[in-house]
């Protein structure tokens, strides 16, 4: 369908929130209607320049939101990312390039603020690809079978002399954002969280759009008595015809900076009485869980798929803010962009004690597009992988290897929240 040009798309004003939230909501399927106490929550966190809406006669058919952001790079270096969220756009108006018109413009107002990369989780997987985002990481859910885990039922409490303590919201909001700070710091793929995200997920500010049930939190002190861990959970009340519990611990979130607390906030939930299903919520695909268990199998995967998607807006920052593999190496990339945002040859020269990127006439090894780049970058794709896929071409015998001996990781990257 031809685009329409006399649909206005623009920064809203704030007398505009109510209008943007009734398209916001039926864009998302649910309820349009909107209270003054909804209208007053997103008036304390919209940014207005950000929060971007399509206007046909005056009525919000679209609806585009982008925020500030920190992801941590491979190697712990957080980079400023422009979050994305909040897209929408009314049946009515849909494939008419409206989604297209607010991504250049939220898009281009990043790459002139100096944000490295952009930054969403996407609704749909075939909707991002042509703005040059890439899939760059993924997430499972495990389902615990509590009576096939081998775990001894008897178990009260980590033997390495730490202890586990169910706190409150308060605590949460006291202890938390410290710990989540060290925990998505050494967490590549991890992005921060503000005041706003503890006390939504604390009950400290309830939201008209999400009931809100008081969960149980569990916390993780070592034997120096260092918060080491942080579980938020709630259960469900199931019997059996035969009068036997059949309760699932439903795992909201759970961070670790130790393997120890991550070990025994696990240990700890498969050992509740009553409880003989624990869903883990969304982990890492190379979550430890599975072989905390005698019997890994004990852990069913029950949801697995891609997560967090990035965007490349500066590859020369992008490229020198992580580390890589091995002893280093160097790279030619030639790097493709219909955006016109990033496109150009940069040579990599990655070494122990850091990475240079700059352009480049040399001759390019790999030619890839920047969304591949986004999937490669936080080190969780392969560009062998690539290669024979179709998407990434060598230019050079072998440089795909070359490039997944720099680019790749031991752990894989991980995005616990959503946004
Ligand atoms: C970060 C987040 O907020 S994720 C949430 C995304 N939102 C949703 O899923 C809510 C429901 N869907 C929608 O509101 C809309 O369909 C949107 C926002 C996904 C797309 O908006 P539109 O204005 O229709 O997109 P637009 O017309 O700019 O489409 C551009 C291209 O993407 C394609 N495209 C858009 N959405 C999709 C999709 N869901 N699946 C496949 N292709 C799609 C279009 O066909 C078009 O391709 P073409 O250029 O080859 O013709």
């Amino acid at each position: 369908m031809t685009p329409r040009t006399d649909i206005d798309v623009r920064p809203i004003t704030e007398a505009e929130t109510p209008d943007w939230t009734r398209a916001l909501n039926t864009g998302f399927l649910r309820s349009p209607a909107v209270s003054d106490r909804e209208i007053a929550d997103r008036g304390s966190y919209l940014i207005p320049a950000r929060t971007l809406g399509a206007f046909d006669a005056g009525r919000c058919v679209a609806t585009f939101r982008s925020f500030p952001q920190e992801l941590t790079a491979v190697g712990g270096t957080p980079v400023p990312a422009n979050a994305i969220s909040n897209v929408t756009v009314t049946a009515t108006h849909r494939r008419r390039g409206l989604l297209t018109r607010m991504m250049a413009a939220d898009l281009a107002a990043a790459k002139e603020r100096g944000d490295v990369v952009a930054t969403l989780i996407a609704a749909e997987y075939p909707i991002y690809g042509r703005y040059g985002f890439g899939p760059a990481t993924s997430t499972a859910e495990w389902t615990v079978d509590v009576a096939r885990t081998g775990l001894d039922r008897r178990w009260s409490g980590p033997s390495d002399g730490g202890r586990i303590d169910l706190v409150d919201g308060e605590d949460v909001r006291k202890i938390g954002p410290e710990l989540h700070e060290r925990f998505r710091l050494a967490q590549p793929g991890a992005v921060g969280r503000d005041e706003r995200w503890w006390q939504v997920n604390t009950g400290a500010l309830t939201l008209d759009r999400s009931p809100w049930t008081e969960p149980f939190y569990a916390v993780y002190r070592s034997a120096a008595g260092e918060v080491e861990g942080l579980v938020s959970y709630e259960a469900d009340d199931n019997w059996g015809d035969a009068k036997q519990p059949l309760n699932t611990a439903d795992v909201n979130w759970l961070i670790a900076v130790t393997p120890e607390a991550e070990r025994a906030l696990w240990q700890y939930l498969c050992s509740i009485d009553w409880i003989t299903r624990v869903k883990t919520g969304w982990r890492a695909p190379d979550d430890l869980l599975p072989h905390f268990l005698p019997d890994p199998r004990a852990a069913r995967i029950t949801t697995q798929a891609d997560w967090l998607w990035v965007r490349i807006l500066d590859v020369v920052r992008a490229l020198e803010a992580r580390t890589y593999g091995g002893s280093g190496g160097r790279l030619v990339l030639e790097v493709t962009d219909r955006a016109g945002l990033s496109a150009g040859r940069y040579r990599l020269e990655a070494g122990p004690d850091g990475a240079s990127c700059a352009p480049t006439t040399q001759d390019a090894h790999l030619t890839l597009d920047i969304g591949e780049l986004g999937a490669l970058w936080l080190g969780d794709e392969s560009a062998v992988r690539l290669v024979a896929l179709g998407r990434v071409r060598e230019e050079r015998a072998g440089a795909a290897l070359v490039a997944d001996a720099l680019l790749r990781t031991s752990r894989r990257p991980w995005c616990p929240d959503i946004f």
